[in-house]
């Protein structure tokens, strides 16, 4: 059991938590990265990436996170293979326990442990994640130029990526398990509204039905919930979008959260309820959930943490000096 202490301790190391330690090294505060069970994040666990800005050509996921990261062990940054499991926020040094035991102590801490997509849970959705099967039309949308495409999901999530795809597709199909949505009358009105999008009713994907070979996905089989028929719907793209899981169970409790779970930070900073403790990235963001976003507010929290810790340590300088 080793304790290790760092003025700036970041817990989580996709574009959010590798982007306050490029800031926070530079800014001279020694960050330590605690990267958890997913090193690099989200974007690992996917191929092409075309919307992270500075790259004129495709670039791939892992290949994104790997650069990051060693842009910021250059600068300084220390990486260490530990998941979180207990965290003590009550005093600075904040105080957090890795699932081997050991200690992270640090003057500010900035969490950026991201949101996962919620799936249906069916195998053929595992087998065609990245074959037709995403969680992401804004990530993903653009793949699907001209093709036919199908959202699943029935809340403010499934219509925003539904009319988002229609700038893409002129065959937007959305499905949705019951006879209503749930999504905001204002959102309604404009899917239903719009020529190129239509919605089947009380049906549940079944199966995402793969061409073989290199085809993909070529179909959804669908179940009625109300006859218990089958049918088939002939789609390239099926875009699950039943909601996210931000990862905030360590800190219910310990910080204040939104009525949805995810951390709560004052608009326009990374800050949290508890002075000193900073949030960034899709943890604290329900609305954008894209790298750069992510990697924007990783910036963000680092310049937050920096001027916290200045304030503090000045302080404890005029402190001392009475
Ligand atoms: C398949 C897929 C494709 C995508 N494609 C794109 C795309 O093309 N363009 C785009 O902009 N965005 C894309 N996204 C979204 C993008 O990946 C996310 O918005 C982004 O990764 C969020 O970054 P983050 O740093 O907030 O969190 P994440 O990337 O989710 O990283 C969270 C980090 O926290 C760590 N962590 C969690 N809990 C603990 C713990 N207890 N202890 C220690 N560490 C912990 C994890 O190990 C991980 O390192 C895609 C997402 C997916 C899933």
């Amino acid at each position: 059991m080793t304790t290790h202490t760092t003025r700036m301790l970041i817990l989580g190391s996709g574009p959010a938590g590798l982007s306050a330690a490029i800031y926070g090294a530079r800014a001279g505060m020694q960050p330590i990265v605690v990267q958890g069970i997913q090193p690099g994040g989200q974007l690992t666990t996917t191929t092409d990436v075309e919307n992270y800005p500075g790259f004129a050509d495709v670039i791939q996921g892992p290949w994104l996170m790997e650069q990051m990261q060693k842009q910021a062990e250059h600068v300084g940054a220390r990486m260490m293979w530990d998941t979180i499991t207990e965290v003590d926020l009550t005093n600075r040094p904040f105080r957090l326990i890795g699932d081997g035991g050991d200690i992270y102590e640090g003057e500010v801490l900035v969490i950026a442990t991201g949101a996962q997509a919620k799936w249906l849970g069916l195998d053929s959705e595992e087998a065609m994640k990245g074959k037709g099967v995403s969680a992401c039309a804004t990530c993903d949308g653009f793949f699907y130029r001209g093709k036919k495409v199908a959202v699943i999901g029935g809340g403010n999530t499934a219509v925003e990526e539904a009319l988002y795809l229609t700038n893409h597709s002129d065959d937007v199909t959305l499905i949705h398990r019951r006879d209503s949505l749930r999504a905001e009358r204002i959102l309604q009105e404009r899917l239903f509204a719009h020529p190129n999008v239509k919605v089947l009713w009380n049906k549940e994907v079944r199966e995402f039905v793969d061409g073989g070979g290199n085809a993909g996905l070529v179909a959804l089989d669908l179940l009625d919930t109300v006859t218990g028929e089958h049918s088939r719907l002939d789609v390239e793209g099926g875009f699950v979008a039943i909601g996210h899981h931000p990862a905030t169970e360590l800190f219910r409790g310990h910080l204040e959260l939104d009525s949805d779970g995810y951390i709560a930070v004052e608009t326009g900073s990374t800050r949290t309820s508890v002075p000193g403790v900073f949030a960034c990235g899709d943890v604290a963001d329900k609305v954008y959930r894209q790298a750069v976003t992510a990697a924007g507010t990783g910036c963000m929290a680092a310049l937050d943490a920096e001027r916290f810790l200045a304030a503090a340590e000045f302080e404890e300088l005029a402190k001392a000096a009475e």
